[in-house]
C-alpha cells in the first residue's frame, strides 16, 4: 500500500442525551475522521477517538491534529507499507499519543483487508457472524436509571454497565438488583475510589456484579491487586491499561481479572491483537470498551469482538444509542440481541461522506 493522500474532518456531533459519568457531562462529541487514499484509489477509514477534554486520558482532539500533523502522517505519507503493523512499528519512534496512531493505524487496517478481499473480522482473525452486546446506563437518579434499563432490555441488550458516583453506589445498585435480581450488571467507577474505599467497594460484593470496571487511579496497579484479593466480584481494568507491558504487569501483580480492551486507548488494532493473544494464554476474560464513537470505530470494535478471547459482550451498543443519525450505511443495529459482524471486504459498511461534510468543523489535507 502506498499512501498518497491523508484528509482529516474534525466533525461535532450532539448526544441524544447528556451523558453523565464520574469525570462529568458529556454534550457534544467531536472526533476526528480519518480518510486515507492509497495510489490504486482505494480508500480506507479510521477514527480518533479522543474526546475534547483530558480527562479520559491525556489526549485531546487537539493534541491528536497536532501529533497527527507534524508526526505521525509523515512517516507513512508516500511509504510503501505491507501490512499495518508495520505502521505500528513506525510509530513506536513517537512516545504516547495511542488514539492520534490508532486513528490512522485503524485507516490502514481498513485498507489491507479491502486490498485482501477480507472483512476486517476475518483480517484479524475473528470468525462469528454476529456477537452479544452491553450498553451503558449513565448516570442519573435512580428511578430514571430504572426506567433506562427496562428500556434496554427490552432493546435486547444482554449486559448492562452502570456508571456510579462514590456518594450513591449502594443505592444504586441496591435499587436495581431489586428491580432486576437476575441481569448481567456490572459498574464503571471511572477512577474515583482510592484504595481508603476498600471497606465502601467490599459492600458491594454482595450484588454479584459481573465485574467493577477501574475503580481506582489508572496508574494504582498495586492498589487494585490489593483490592483484587479482598473482593469476590472481578476487578476489571480500563483506563490502566495503555499497552500490552501494562496487561503483563497487571496479570503479574493479580490487579484485576477481566481487562477493557480500546483499540483507541492501546495505540491501536495491532496493539489490541497482541493483548487478546497474551489474555488468552493466561484466561482473562475480553471484552471491547466504547469511546461514545462513531459508526466507523463502531465498525472496528465489531469486528475486534469477534476474536475469541472476547468472551463478555462488550459497550458497542446501536449507532441509535447516541446519535440521531451515524455516519456510516447501514448503521448498527440489534438483531435478537446482538449485533451482526459486516461480512464485507474491510470495515464493510459505506461511509457517509456527505454527512460528514455537514458535521465537519475543520478540513486538512495531506
Ligand atoms: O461508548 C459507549 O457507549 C460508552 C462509553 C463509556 O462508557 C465510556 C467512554 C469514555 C469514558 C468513560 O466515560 C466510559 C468508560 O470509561 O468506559
Ligand atoms: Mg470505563
Amino acid at each position: 500500500m502506498r499512501i498518497k493522500q491523508v484528509e482529516l474532518s474534525v466533525i461535532e456531533q450532539p448526544l441524544k442525551v447528556p451523558f453523565h459519568t464520574s469525570y462529568g457531562t458529556y454534550v457534544q462529541r467531536e472526533s476526528i475522521i480519518i480518510k486515507m487514499i492509497e495510489d490504486s484509489g482505494a480508500i480506507g477509514y479510521g477514527e480518533v477517538v479522543a474526546f475534547s477534554e483530558p480527562w479520559y486520558t491525556e489526549e485531546t482532539i487537539q493534541t491528536a491534529l497536532h501529533v497527527l500533523d507534524l508526526f505521525l502522517i509523515p512517516l507513512i505519507l508516500e511509504k510503501d507499507i505491507i501490512h499495518p503493523s508495520e505502521a505500528s512499528e513506525l510509530f513506536k519512534c513517537f512516545k504516547g499519543h495511542h488514539m492520534a496512531k490508532a486513528g490512522l493505524e485503524g485507516a490502514l487496517w481498513d485498507l489491507y483487508s479491502k486490498q485482501q478481499n477480507l472483512s476486517l473480522a476475518n483480517a484479524l482473525g475473528g470468525s462469528c457472524d454476529a456477537i452479544p452486546v452491553g450498553v451503558v446506563v449513565s448516570l442519573a437518579n435512580t428511578e430514571k436509571m430504572i426506567q433506562q434499563i427496562k428500556q434496554y432490555e427490552q432493546e435486547g441488550y444482554e449486559r448492562f454497565k452502570v456508571k456510579v458516583d462514590k456518594k450513591r453506589d449502594y443505592e444504586i445498585v441496591s435499587t436495581i438488583r431489586e428491580h432486576f435480581p437476575d441481569i448481567s450488571l456490572m459498574i464503571d467507577a471511572n477512577s474515583a475510589y482510592t484504595i481508603k474505599d476498600i471497606d465502601q467497594l467490599k459492600r458491594l460484593d454482595e450484588f454479584k456484579l459481573l465485574m467493577i470496571e477501574q475503580p481506582f487511579g489508572d496508574r494504582e496497579f498495586i492498589e487494585h491487586a490489593e483490592l483484587q484479593k479482598e473482593m469476590k466480584t472481578s476487578i476489571c481494568l480500563d483506563e490502566s491499561i495503555h499497552c500490552i507491558e501494562d496487561v503483563k504487569l497487571a496479570i503479574a501483580l493479580g490487579a484485576c481479572r477481566i481487562i477493557n480492551v480500546k483499540p483507541g486507548r492501546v495505540g491501536g488494532l495491532t496493539e489490541s491483537l497482541k493483548i487478546h493473544d497474551l489474555a488468552l494464554k493466561h484466561h482473562i476474560p475480553l471484552w471491547v470498551g466504547g469511546m461514545i464513537e462513531t459508526g466507523i470505530s463502531r465498525v472496528q470494535n465489531i469486528a475486534l469482538a469477534s476474536l475469541p478471547g472476547f468472551t463478555i459482550p462488550g459497550d458497542i451498543s446501536a449507532s441509535s444509542r447516541h446519535f440521531e443519525e451515524d455516519i456510516i450505511h447501514p448503521d448498527v443495529q440489534l438483531q435478537n440481541g446482538k449485533v451482526l459482524v459486516p461480512q464485507e471486504a474491510g470495515i464493510g459498511v459505506e461511509v457517509d461522506e456527505e454527512r460528514i461534510d455537514r458535521l465537519t468543523k475543520l478540513k486538512r489535507r495531506y
